[in-house]
């Protein structure tokens, strides 16, 4: 594994650009993304949206504006009563590190080996390259900002999947019918997901359409099906959290606010060295159809 080095200073000149994009209107992500594009560390960026004050006031909603999105109920993972272990029905999972905002838990060992494998397989011969919701007509896009291939399954679609489901279902208290299908993500040396919100951004006008399949997304769960040698991590600018890829490990965050105050900007690191796999399970508001 290569020594990362060390964290580049965050200096006078770039906070001031970074004042000067906010001002300009430039959303969070894309001034993030300018950044990492322009050279800078994952870790370097996030620090420097954090340290600048009106990059900052970007993530606040003025109490009496018209546009907030309410408050929805999320799913989340039940406080452990033996310290690290959760019950998720057929296994006990680790709550490895948890966050209280956003909400966010690193889960350990959510999937075996086994059934890491049997998602990769079965989802190998059906991948074609990453679609993304197209916020103007609330259809599917290619888009250069993701650069993994792709693939979903139907809920239930197999015994693996169902048991999964299940799982998921139960360490969430969220029942099975208000998620979307797995996702599976095979990301090459190179690939990667650039910073971007997985909830459907109410000011776009494809978004009407998207809500009628369930309502929004109110959170997230990446699961870690193969890891690369190096790169791949799943960041979050906004906390300044990197959450390492490991097989069978899960980073799980939720959004009851479609904002950027939820602080759940996030990315997947380009992967430098090997392949990473990921199943990615959306929950929504209500039930998917
Ligand atoms: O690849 C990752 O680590 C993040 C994936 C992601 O953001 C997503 O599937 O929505
Ligand atoms: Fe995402």
């Amino acid at each position: 594994m290569k020594q990362q080095g060390a964290v580049q200073p965050v200096t006078r000149e770039l906070r001031a650009w970074i004042a000067a994009q906010t001002a300009l209107g430039h959303p969070r992500a894309a001034i993030c993304q300018a950044l990492l594009d322009a050279g800078w560390q994952h870790a370097a960026a996030s620090r420097a949206l954090r340290l600048t004050p009106e990059a900052m006031s970007s993530l606040v909603v003025p109490v009496d504006t018209p546009a907030v999105p309410p408050v929805l109920a999320v799913p989340s993972v039940a406080p452990a009563d033996s310290g690290v272990l959760v019950d998720a029905g057929d296994k006990w999972v680790e709550v490895l590190q948890r966050l209280e905002h956003p909400g966010l838990v690193v889960l350990g060992h959510l999937l075996s080996a086994g059934e890491c494998e049997a998602l990769v397989e079965a989802a190998r011969p059906r991948l074609s390259r990453s679609l993304t919701v197209d916020t103007q007509t609330g259809g599917e896009e290619r888009n250069r900002d993701r650069t993994s291939q792709g693939m979903f399954f139907t809920r239930g679609e197999n015994a693996v999947v169902r048991r999964v489901e299940a799982r998921i279902a139960r360490l969430l208290n969220w029942p099975v019918q208000k998620g979307e299908g797995l996702q599976v993500l095979r990301y090459r040396e190179g690939a990667q997901y650039k910073p971007h919100y997985d909830y459907f951004d109410p000011a776009e006008p494809g978004t009407a359409n998207l809500l009628q399949r369930g309502g929004q997304r109110v959170a997230t769960l990446v699961m870690y099906l193969q890891e690369p040698q190096e790169g791949g991590a799943t960041v979050f600018p906004d906390i300044g959290l990197q959450v390492a890829p490991r097989r069978g490990h899960a980073v799980f965050f939720s959004y009851g606010c479609a904002h950027p105050c939820s602080l759940t900007l996030h990315g997947g690191d380009p992967v430098t060295v090997g392949e990473k796999w990921i199943a990615t399970k959306w929950l929504r508001e209500r039930e998917f159809v």
